[in-house]
């Protein structure tokens, strides 16, 4: 069979599978559902690499049936199976036929029944697996332990009992077992790891297994007590965000009380993780809400949820571009988005004539703010190492976007240092991602990044580098802590001068004019520094080549910055001779000396 039949097939034993996404399968036979390269003919749902199919991505669709693995068997790079969030109902797949995927994604479905013990054997491949919110029952599977690969394990919100095996694989580095029935103690093998990123959640077990069965009965009737009244002040959010009085008050009455589903289902907040606690427009609209800023398509209110988890709402009116179904597409495309250096999407609403984009509230702010405002924060300015980690950070996640969105032109669009948001470690977090798709293109070329490019001023077109030259101009902001925008639009003389030309007129072909461009506020630093500097100074000057062709590709530009050496823990890097600002520094790190 050709990929085309063998899909064709698959879809004949699911339910509900002639709307949407699925409803253009195969309705021409002879066009294969993957293009060449990593071109989908079929839509989001098919993920291929190489001109084959290797992943089905069927979340939010209302499926149920039959998954037919079997069929899925003659699809030899199948290697990423969703289905979250649909109807699909009875016992677990047999996917251990399928022995060479490496993400499965099953969360959010009514499966139940136990899982056999030895459901996943043979999966040596297996890195993800998500069975969250069904019915599953009896005991976590035995097999799970065995797989050498398993990175992340998402079995909260089901029915598993008994106790936890004990996981040894070094490799595990997520394990959710959260909101079952599980009982004794956490094995050893969990609470012993090393690696600092584990993130280990078993919710109310460890109450429960210490205080015994009692816990696990309070935490059940405590679901059973009726839902909270709620009795939400108008909310400046509501009103700031342009949200009409009644959505405001049907979210918060509706949504609570059962009645009026399609008022509920008009204000309902779409989550694109299954990792998240759910909440609604209410909850978020409960807390006044403060305005962070006004960018260029709208502004940003942080706002806080019941159980203090500080929410930024950002509010875009220029976002008409694609229909309902693509923009939702596009959506949980981006919620499938991980990497440490990306703030991850966890929510939208949708409105015809507006969206609200819903992320985590990062304590420090903007990038921009730490290098040109620091001083209304009270802070010390962004000192060498500092820079350095942000803007390996920054290649890092915006590598990871052009691995993971091959299709996009520019996978980033808008990448400036107000979109670079910085956590509690001064680690940088990428946000504002991938949404040129979705963007009004009228606006999007008006105000996004990628059309404020060299080679679209030039030729009106952007290329796969155009995020490599945003990237190049970012890294010169952070080394020359001059402000990109202040050399555009300067008047007629200075009318094609960026800051990239700037910075060359002044350190000249041989460089030597270097040490005038770098932002003082670093502190004077030794030698081994100051030639990383120098180095960082030539990728981002290659990266911002007018000519395309000589512009630094993606991944040679992630190496360059990658192969820079950071400062030695032991080493001094100021010189004896320090700056003001060094001087108001103690002499390294810096980010543990900030107070917020
Ligand atoms: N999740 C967040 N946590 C903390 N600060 C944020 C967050 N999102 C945005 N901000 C800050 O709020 C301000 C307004 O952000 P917003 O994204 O609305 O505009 P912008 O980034 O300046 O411009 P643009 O709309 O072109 O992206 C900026 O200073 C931004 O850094």
């Amino acid at each position: 069979l050709s990929e085309s039949e063998i899909l064709v097939k698959f879809k004949s034993s699911l339910s509900n599978s002639d709307e949407g996404a699925l409803g253009k399968w195969g309705k021409d036979i002879n066009l294969p559902p993957c293009k060449g390269g990593n071109v989908s003919n079929w839509g989001d749902a098919v993920v291929c690499e190489g001109g084959s199919v290797t992943g089905l991505i069927l979340e939010n669709m209302g499926l149920s049936g039959t998954i037919d693995v079997d069929t899925l068997k003659a699809l030899p790079n199948l290697r990423i199976l969703s289905f979250i969030n649909n109807k699909f109902e009875g016992p677990i797949p047999e996917l251990k036929k399928l022995n060479r995927l490496k993400n499965i994604f099953l969360s959010k479905n009514g499966f139940s029944g136990e899982i056999p013990g030895d459901a996943f054997s043979g999966m040596i491949g297996l890195k993800k697996l998500y069975l969250s919110n069904n019915k599953f029952t009896g005991p976590i599977p035995s097999s799970l332990p065995t797989l050498p690969k398993l990175m992340d394990l998402k079995l909260n919100g089901n029915q598993f009992s008994g106790q936890i095996p004990d996981f040894q694989q070094k490799s595990l580095a997520k394990f959710d077992v959260s909101n079952n029935a599980l009982e004794g103690p956490i094995p050893v093998g969990l609470i012993s790891r090393k690696n600092p990123d584990f993130l280990f959640s078993v919710g109310v077990l460890v109450l429960a297994s210490v205080l015994g069965v009692v816990m696990v009965m309070m935490r059940r009737g405590r679901k059973q007590q009726p839902p909270l009244s709620v009795e939400a002040p108008p909310s400046n959010l509501g009103i700031k965000a342009g949200l009409k009085e009644e959505d405001h008050s049907s979210a918060s009455t509706h949504s609570r009380n059962g009645n009026g589903k399609k008022a509920e289902a008009a204000t309902k907040l779409c989550f694109v993780r299954d990792d998240r606690e759910s909440f609604d427009l209410a909850d978020l609209l409960k807390a006044s809400a403060e305005i962070l800023g006004s960018g260029s398509f709208g502004s940003s209110y942080k706002t806080a949820l019941p159980s203090g988890a500080e929410m930024v709402v950002k509010r875009y009116k220029q976002m008409n571009n694609v229909g309902k179904e693509e923009f939702q597409e596009h959506m949980r495309r981006i919620g499938r988005l991980n990497h440490d250096n990306l703030l991850p999407l966890v929510a939208y609403y949708y409105r015809k004539e507006e969206k609200l984009l819903v992320a985590d509230f990062v304590h420090r702010g903007s990038l921009a703010v730490h290098l040109h405002g620091y001083q209304s924060l009270g802070q010390p300015p962004l000192d060498w190492p500092t820079r350095l980690k942000i803007v390996k950070g920054v290649a890092k996640g915006l590598g990871y976007l052009y691995k993971e969105l091959p299709s996009l032109i520019a996978p980033h669009g808008h990448l400036k240092s107000s979109n670079i948001l910085l956590n509690q470690s001064l680690e940088p977090l990428i946000s504002d991602y991938a949404l040129i798709p979705v963007i009004n293109q009228e606006s999007a070329q008006d105000l996004m990044v990628a059309y404020k490019s060299p080679e679209y001023a030039q030729h009106g077109r952007i290329t796969k580098k155009t995020d490599i030259w945003a990237l190049g101009v970012l890294i010169l902001e952070v080394l020359t802590g001059k402000f990109p925008a202040n050399f555009l639009h300067k008047g007629k003389a200075s009318e094609d001068q960026d800051l990239a030309t700037w910075v060359k007129s002044v350190v000249g072909e041989d460089m030597s004019g270097a040490d005038q461009v770098f932002d003082k506020d670093m502190g004077a630093t030794n030698n081994n520094a100051q030639a990383e500097m120098l180095k960082l100074l030539n990728i981002a000057l290659t990266c911002c080549e007018l000519d395309v062709d000589k512009r630094l590709e993606m991944k040679l530009a992630l190496d360059q910055i990658e192969g820079l050496q950071d400062p030695k823990e032991d080493e001094d890097f100021y010189s004896s001779v320090a700056s003001d600002a060094g001087d108001k520094r103690s002499s390294r790190g810096m980010s543990d000396d900030f107070s917020l």
